[in-house]
């Protein structure tokens, strides 16, 4: 559980959306009967950010298990309750792209792994601003024109999509590079990782082991991009069955003779492994076709009409629209002195100093409204704007004290 942080603990948490900051320690509370506190665990240089929770029912202090990938420590935070189940904490010094952070109290996934665990939990998740295109996961057999299709939508539209690259035992094939097409890995390595938490799905497919790593899917999230899954039909069930969201694409081939002869012609496997993979190929055909796993079944028939109707489900029949609005949102910058107050799921940084002449241009809106995901992985969808004289005086927000 680790050693208690050494907050100061103020007596004036009494108001839920209170932002108290005093250097590294935020405290505020949530609802009557709990108090979190927010700040350094450990000492000097090895200092992490820590969270303690004051249970006012018994007046005692809990160390839950904090869960996620943490932000580093900075010399100052402010935080607001969302919701009751999420804090969002945005860290002083710092850019958009690292400063919004929720730590999650009672969400699903937090309720879920107290059950688990059988401790008081939280959970950290990143927030990434920008538009939340949710996951793709695409299946289907091998051979059937998975990667074929996913390259050309890479090729076609580089800003918008990135690859989730999966780990695997099995051996690289000559044109395949380490860290892009796969991490290739040891079995030992990867059932040690596996046992730590650090993949959101994996399995056994034609005698290897293949696997998500929880970070491969937040490294595309954090570009700014939709993150392309090329993940097998147990992958697909398992990713369905987690806190992520996705949408489920099932490749089907127009022919069992034709996947043979796409498996032969690309000639990349021996005929054992070809013989193995076309025994599995029927199995997960029945399975990615019946059994309600998959939003969509496309059939690779002709290359050219798949890749049409593929553009076409994920919105980019007409071109290129949401293309277009991903490109990366300009990076603010938000100072340790700043004031946060909320509406609805708007919240107004103030980043003003007392010198500034022009107040108004440096005051921001969050808005929440269309978050998406949370942990395990990134909460995306952030919408951050700079705040337009209407909403900078008393038109909605009062600035906090
Ligand atoms: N569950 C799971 N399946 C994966 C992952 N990465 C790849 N696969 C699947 O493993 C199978 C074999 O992939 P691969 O060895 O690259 O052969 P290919 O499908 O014939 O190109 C395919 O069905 C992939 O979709 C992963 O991270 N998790
Ligand atoms: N619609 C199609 N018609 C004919 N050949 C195809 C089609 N789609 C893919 N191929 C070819 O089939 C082989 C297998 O495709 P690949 O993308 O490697 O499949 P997967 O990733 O599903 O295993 C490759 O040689 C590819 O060029």
């Amino acid at each position: 559980m680790g050693e208690a942080p050494a907050f100061i603990v103020d007596d004036d948490v009494s108001n839920g959306l209170l932002l108290k900051s005093k250097g590294c320690e935020t405290i505020i509370s949530m609802g009557c009967n709990r108090t979190f506190a927010i700040g350094a665990m450990g000492n000097g240089s090895d200092s992490t950010i820590g969270v303690l929770i004051f249970e006012k029912s018994t007046s005692e202090w809990v160390i839950p298990t904090v869960l996620g990938m943490k932000p580093a420590l900075s010399k100052g935070h402010s935080a607001i309750v969302l919701d009751e189940d999420r804090i969002l904490v945005i860290k002083g010094n710092s850019t958009s792209d690292d400063c919004f952070w929720f730590l999650e109290v009672n969400t699903a996934f937090v309720r879920e792994q107290s059950a688990r665990l059988g401790t008081e939990v939280v959970a950290w998740s990143k927030g990434v601003v920008g538009e939340a295109q949710i996951p793709v996961v695409i299946s289907g057999p091998s051979g059937v024109g998975k990667g074929t299709l996913i390259a050309k939508l890479m090729e076609d539209f580089p800003m918008m999509f990135g690859f989730s690259v999966s780990h695997t035992t099995r051996a690289p094939r000559n044109n395949e590079q380490n860290g892009v097409h796969y991490h290739f890995t040891e079995r030992d390595v990867m059932e040690n990782d596996i046992q730590d938490g650090k993949f959101l799905e994996f399995a056994a497919v034609h005698g290897n082991l293949y696997g998500t790593s929880v970070e491969s899917v937040e490294m595309v999230t954090d570009q700014g991009k939709r993150c392309i899954l090329d993940i097998d039909v147990q992958g697909a069930r398992s990713v369905r069955a987690s806190s992520l969201e996705a949408i489920f694409v099932f490749i089907c081939p127009p022919s069992f003779e034709e996947l043979e002869k796409r498996l032969r012609a690309r000639g990349t496997e021996t005929e054992e492994q070809i013989q193995k993979r076309l025994r599995n190929a029927k199995a997960e055909i029945d399975q990615g076709t019946s059994l309600g796993l998959f939003d969509n079944c496309l059939i690779n028939d002709d290359l050219e009409m798949c890749y049409k109707n593929l553009k076409k489900l994920l919105g980019l029949s007409d071109g290129s629209a949401k293309a277009n609005n991903l490109s990366a949102p300009e990076t603010v910058h938000v100072p340790l002195e700043h004031t946060i107050s909320k509406v609805d799921q708007k919240i107004l940084i103030n980043c003003t100093t007392p010198q500034q002449e022009k107040p108004a241009s440096n005051m921001f809106v969050l808005d929440l409204s269309s978050i998406k995901g949370g942990a395990p992985g990134r909460t995306r969808g952030l919408n951050l704007y700079e705040a337009g004289p209407s909403m900078t005086g008393c038109n909605g927000f009062k600035t906090a004290s």
